[in-house]
């Protein structure tokens, strides 16, 4: 193995995933790299969360080759939690915690040692401040959105996997999504998203992988987003 290879945080030969055996869409091809962000499009069903769930060892592929970090998928080694955060479409979180109790139970979860500022941080980067004292219950739909995004961005991470991170969030959520990823490739974390915003795939993704039926091809994200923007 080279010593880019090596370095790949995320390696796809030939992918199939799927549930009981079946694949859901195409074989697919990718790699990424520290830094940079890959998107991934397709019509509803296309198969783009089946494979963030491969990636994060939510699922077993069905076939080809899968590598995060170098190795085969194993979420429950430590290093895996360490260095791979997610936000998947799952309304995970304490429901007896205020957003600002939950993020700071998560970066000191993760051991993170100033994380009093970095809470601060995200809790200013996501626009949370209103409701940073606030039950779950007492969120917005977007709000709660914003929560979980921001759990991801207080925790150590080198691998950030988003399913829709547009979800539910209004213009200026998403602008912020746009700085906050754009920040985070610039901190060296690869960026693994499905996406259904064209905001997001022209101003984040350096790659984007089309899952179509009839195979996965990259293209443009000016091509990808001149399709979602139809
Ligand atoms: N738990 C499951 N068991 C069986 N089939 C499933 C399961 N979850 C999803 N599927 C099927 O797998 C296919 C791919 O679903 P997936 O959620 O990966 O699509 P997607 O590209 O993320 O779609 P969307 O844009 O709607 O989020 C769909 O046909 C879906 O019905």
């Amino acid at each position: 193995m080279s010593r880019r290879d090596r370095e790949a945080l995320v390696r796809a030969d030939g992918l199939l995933v799927g549930y009981t055996g079946e694949p859901v869409s195409p074989p697919t091809t990718f790699r990424l790299d520290p830094g940079r962000a890959l998107a991934l499009v397709g019509l509803n069903g296309a198969g783009k969360t089946t494979v963030l769930k491969a990636v994060l060892g939510q699922l077993v592929p069905v076939g080809g080759t899968l590598e995060v970090l170098g190795r085969p998928v194993d979420e429950r080694s430590v290093a895996f939690r360490r260095d791979v955060a997610s936000v998947l479409d799952v309304d995970a979180h304490f429901p007896g915690l205020t957003v600002r109790e939950h993020l700071d139970l998560v970066a000191r979860g993760h051991g993170v040692r100033d994380a009093d500022d970095v809470v601060d941080q995200a809790v200013a980067d996501l626009g949370l401040e209103p409701v940073a004292e606030h039950l779950p219950s007492a969120l917005s739909s977007g709000q709660r959105r914003r929560m979980l995004l921001a759990a991801a961005l207080v925790r150590p991470r080198r691998l950030l996997v988003l399913d829709e991170p547009e979800q539910r969030l209004d213009l200026a959520g998403r602008e912020d999504v746009v700085d906050r990823l754009l920040e985070e490739k610039e901190a060296g974390v690869g960026v693994l998203l499905a996406t259904h915003d064209p905001l997001l795939l022209e101003a984040v993704a350096d790659r984007v992988l089309l899952l179509a039926a009839d195979g996965a091809r990259r293209v443009s994200a000016a091509e990808a987003a001149r399709e979602l923007g139809r």
